[in-house]
């Protein structure tokens, strides 16, 4: 889809159900941990998107099948992943994922023989330096420019000797998550410390001691910042994927906007994923919340109030809570997401500047985000290569008519359905062919 997408407004409430596909973090896990298994695995609908397809595509590089295979009649097909002895001799594509870009590399390391790494431009300066470090100190061969990002290349030598690593990784909790999935299979397992300001995204660590733990593999989390992964086998899975939570927000999001209802069906009722933050953020936004077995429900009241939120644990709700906090009646502090200026774009930054341009005041703090509502004009709202800007522009569009979106193309990354989507539960009818200008 090239070009600016005028989003649309909704003529009303929106009043619709949602389905979702699976989690982005939940399928990366899987296929990382069923290309290291000890037999053949089966994802029952896993995301395919970008992040999840150059996944894919990495592990097939390294030896590993992952095949399409028949699903539940009327479902996409499912993936059947069949691990192999890792090979070297290619290259990996990143993209732009940082699971791609973080958890590969330890994988690598098993490989017998060399894996260049690289990816999108915007790719090039996202932080990698800790895991990089932190391999050298397990035992691994690598060579990178010294900066501590993409490009570099992993020289496996067929096994890792693991053992016990110290790294900062308030930067991004995905480097423990790294040294945890592929840990297992190190000669020693692996014992990381995280020394420095706290971990961001926790949720998505105990996404990782969970899927490990659920695949047979022994992992002591019990001292504070210390994780310990036992040398073993990693059971072949059989895992259905859960819809993505994180994707769900600005569905979410425009039922309390347009005072309407959204429903997504299959909400986990226990679930590791982060996104599962949105429920009490938009109850506490205005939002009537609940959960049954049907779903999730948001219902609008009418009323879009600002709050006062730190979203550490929940990092990626940002640029939505951000978009509905511009339409709010009174104003949003957004605290605890320093690093998400290393995430695709600096988001905060990304977001003071779109949201600014439009009308509202935006002030970047040290570690987030002031927004104080003000009426807001027709513009375009650029994106910088990150699907979740994409999913902001749609949601402040609800409320700013002749909203224009740049590069709408971009949410491939984790939703490639997300314009049709949006079309379909805001402006039934209308189409996202129809609404896309060169
Ligand atoms: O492990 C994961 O799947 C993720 C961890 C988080 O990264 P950070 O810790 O860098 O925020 C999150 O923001 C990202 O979208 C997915
Ligand atoms: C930060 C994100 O992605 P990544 O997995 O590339 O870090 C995100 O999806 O918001």
């Amino acid at each position: 889809m090239e070009g600016d997408w005028h989003t649309p407004v909704a003529d009303g409430r929106v009043d619709d159900e949602v389905h979702l596909p699976g989690s982005k973090s939940l399928t990366n896990r899987f296929l990382v941990l069923a290309a290291l298994a000890n037999g053949p695995s089966l994802l029952r609908r896993p995301l395919r998107s970008r992040d999840t397809l150059l996944m894919a595509q990495a592990l097939r590089q390294l030896g590993a099948g992952v095949e399409d295979t028949t699903a539940a009649q009327g479902s996409r097909p499912d993936w059947l992943v069949t691990p192999a002895s890792l090979r070297g001799g290619g290259s990996v594509d990143c993209g732009l994922a940082g699971t791609v870009m973080r958890f590969l590399p330890p994988v690598a390391a098993l490989a017998s023989g060399t894996v260049d790494f690289d990816g999108d431009a915007q790719a090039r300066v996202r932080p990698m330096g800790p895991v990089l470090d932190a391999l050298r100190t397990l035992g691994v061969d690598l060579d990178d420019d010294g900066r501590g990002t993409l490009p570099f290349t992993v020289r496996g030598r067929g096994h890792v000797r693991g053992g016990t690593v110290t790294l900062d990784a308030s930067a991004s909790s995905q480097f423990i998550s790294a040294l945890l999935l592929a840990g297992a299979r190190y000669d020693e397992g692996v014992t990381v410390h995280h020394r420095g300001k706290p971990v961001p995204s926790e949720p998505h660590i105990e996404m990782t001691v969970e899927t490990l733990r659920d695949a047979g593999v022994m992992v002591d989390d019990s001292e504070p910042d210390t994780w310990r992964v036992e040398p073993s086998e990693v059971n072949a899975l059989d895992v259905q994927v859960e819809p993505d939570l994180s994707n769900a927000a600005p569905f979410l999001a425009a039922g309390l906007v347009t005072a309407g209802r959204v429903t997504v069906p299959g909400w986990p009722h226990h679930t590791t994923q982060a996104g599962d933050a949105i429920r009490d953020i938009l109850d506490a936004m205005g939002a009537d919340v609940s959960l049954t077995r049907e779903g999730l429900t948001v219902t609008g009241t009418g009323q879009v109030s600002g709050i006062d939120v730190d979203l550490h644990d929940a990092s990626e709700l940002t640029p939505v809570v951000a978009a509905v906090a511009a339409l709010a009646d009174s104003p949003t502090v957004i605290r605890g997401v320093a690093h998400i200026r290393g995430h695709e774009t600096d988001r905060l930054a990304a977001l003071a500047r779109e949201l600014g341009s439009l009308g509202t005041s935006v002030t970047e703090t040290d570690d987030g985000l002031r927004i104080e509502p003000r009426a807001m004009q027709a513009g375009l709202f650029h994106t910088y290569a990150d699907h979740r800007m994409v999913m902001a522009g749609a949601v402040l569009g609800l409320g700013v008519p002749g909203l224009r979106v740049e590069d709408a193309a971009t949410v491939a990354k984790t939703l490639p359905e997300f314009v049709d989507l949006w079309h379909g539960l805001v402006a039934p009818g209308t189409s996202a062919a129809g609404a896309v200008t060169a």
